[in-house]
């Protein structure tokens, strides 16, 4: 007996429904299962269904789009129906829809901006994805972003993420950071003989910030020498390579489950670039680095657990890409911060001046600013720039997503188990709510000592109630168990840069350069991509 197209169609419709409740139930997202349910089955089906039917062609135009088209309906009726666990919250149909609305968004770079845009339509939370909330309230920051563990987009294995942390914490302890001010201060002697050959030139100081930023965490990381700082070149490509890279994890931040896929597909058409060449420079550097031996007190000591404080070592692959993580995860983020800072103080002069004040009192005349790094995290302007710099551009511009594992409230709403959750850093630093007056102003006085500043930047005088300064939304490393490992490290390189710069150079925007142009060319492309900030250099001393 010949089966029609029509006799087909239970069969097809009954897999897809059954298999559309597979992916609902279980979420299976590797390789081999997409293969077996999206392309395998399907094509099983056809093969039961064309042993009774000579049009091959017909049937598998037959079985695929009703296979493919019950399975949408599936999906798409469930994320937009009523009874969906998320359904109460507001967001726009496209989010609500698919992850891939937020992926192609997520390819123009403004994302930040378009993040807060749905803020300002749609309120405190807002349904970002299928299964997804972006929050710019305070409560889940001191609840569901302390507590609750990373979302599909992070070290998922709980089971060594501990022993991980603990490495972590051993390497970023006040001890340890103290043996790493050497290998700071030698990268900043550098950048300084560097721009005093520069002089009277006209350069690209967020360039010089990331050359920096490599350089210090090459030496500090894995004790190798990139000497970016002293070529003024990105010597080993990896740079440029991450910035590729990082384009494509812009996309996979979105959809996790297409990491693989994506990998996959790089094999495929045999990409060289970007991840793989870093993971290969990186490797290498791991490499020589455990040639060297233990002796270097720099973090790679502490991760492979150089003193023997564990009872059971490290894998190595673990500390090897642990080493690499810190300077992907140490670099662009620091370099970002400090030439946002940068770019603040060239537009506020006031402030650039009463900066260079406070480091001109401390370090007078020619003063090796390295010598002493401890004072620094004593100078409130310094710090109020460096904060402040963050609060309006924290550097991972979207909060990384958080899994509610037990069912929650956040404000008055609902959240079920299952959902993920971020908190918007950008939208949440400028809400006015939480920082007042002039939310969207850079105005370091707001983080010194509160009766001290009732003049804002404009002259106005206002009453010291009427202030508002929420430290407690103030998340640029995050906050709770997952904060960022790296955080005093990244102070402590912050303020020496600033002061070592300010003190041995008048810094000035270069002819001709629109200053307008930078806030415009931030990317939010996972980690903060950023355009030129053209600068004029002239050493004081
Ligand atoms: C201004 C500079 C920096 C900023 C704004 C920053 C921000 C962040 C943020 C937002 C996270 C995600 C935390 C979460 O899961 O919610 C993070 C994680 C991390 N950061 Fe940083 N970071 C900076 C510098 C550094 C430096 C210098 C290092 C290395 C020395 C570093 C190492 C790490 C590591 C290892 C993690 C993963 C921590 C974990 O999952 O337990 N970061 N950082």
């Amino acid at each position: 007996m010949l089966l029609g197209p029509l006799d087909i169609q239970p069969l097809v419709v009954g897999a897809a429904v059954l298999v559309y409740l597979v992916y609902k139930n279980y979420e299976p997202a590797s390789v081999p299962a997409t293969l077996a349910l999206q392309v395998a089955l399907p094509g099983a089906l056809v093969l039961v269904v064309q042993r009774h039917n000579s049009s091959v062609l017909l049937i598998i135009i037959g079985v695929y789009s009703t296979y493919y088209g019950i399975l949408a309906i599936c999906v798409l009726g469930y994320r937009l129906s009523p009874t969906h666990p998320l359904a109460s919250f507001p967001g726009p149909v496209g989010c609500r829809v698919s992850k891939l609305w937020m992926a192609h968004k997520a390819t123009y770079g403004n994302l930040h901006e378009y993040v807060r845009g749905l803020h300002a339509k749609y309120g405190d939370i807002v349904r970002v994805g299928p299964n997804e909330l972006s929050v710019r309230h305070e409560d889940p920051i001191s609840r569901i972003m302390k507590d609750c563990p990373k979302g599909p987009y992070g070290i998922t294995d709980l089971k060594i993420y501990p022993k991980r942390r603990r490495s972590w914490n051993r390497g970023t302890s006040v001890a340890a950071v103290k043996d790493y001010e050497e290998f700071l201060a030698s990268v900043i002697r550098q950048l300084i003989g560097s721009l005093e050959e520069r002089q009277g030139q006209t350069i690209d100081l967020s360039k010089w910030m990331i050359y920096t930023a490599f350089d210090f965490m090459g030496e500090m990381a894995l004790s190798r020498q990139f000497n970016n700082v002293k070529t003024g070149t990105d010597t080993t490509g990896l740079i440029h390579a991450i910035e590729v890279g990082v384009t494509q994890l812009a996309w996979a931040a979105q959809i996790p489950w297409s990491l693989p896929f994506l990998s996959l597909l790089g094999k495929m058409i045999g990409d060289d670039g970007s991840w793989r060449y870093v993971q290969r420079v990186s490797t290498e550097a791991v490499k020589a680095r455990i040639e060297a031996g233990s002796g270097r007190r720099d973090l790679f000591h502490h991760l492979m657990d150089g003193d023997d404080l564990e009872s059971v070592k490290p894998p190595m692959d673990t500390v090897a890409s642990d080493g690499a993580l810190a300077i992907v995860a140490g670099s662009d983020t620091s370099a970002t911060a400090l030439s946002h800072c940068f770019y603040f103080l060239l537009r506020n002069p006031k402030c650039m001046q009463r900066l260079r004040e406070e480091i001109e009192s401390i370090y007078p005349g020619a003063t090796d600013t390295t010598l002493d790094f401890a004072q620094q995290a004593e100078m409130p302007y310094l710090n109020a720039c460096i904060n402040e710099a963050m609060r309006l551009y924290p550097p991972v511009l979207t909060g990384l997503q958080k899994l509610v594992t037990s069912p929650t409230m956040i404000d008055t709403h609902y959240v079920p188990a299952g959902s993920l959750v971020y908190a918007h850093h950008f939208t949440i630093h400028r809400d006015s709510r939480y920082f007042y007056p002039v939310p969207d102003e850079f105005w370091p006085d707001r983080w010194l000592v509160q009766d001290t500043y009732t003049v804002l930047p404009s002259g106005e005088v206002i009453p010291h109630d009427q202030l508002i300064h929420n430290r407690n939304v103030f998340v640029p490393f995050s906050i709770g168990t997952r904060i960022c490992a790296g955080k005093s490290i990244a102070y402590l390189e912050m303020r020496a840069v600033l002061c070592a710069l300010i003190q041995m150079f008048d810094v000035t925007k270069a002819p001709g350069f629109a200053l307008d142009q930078w806030e415009d060319n931030v990317k939010d492309m996972f980690i903060t991509f950023l355009g030129p900030l053209m600068v004029n250099i002239k050493a004081k001393y």
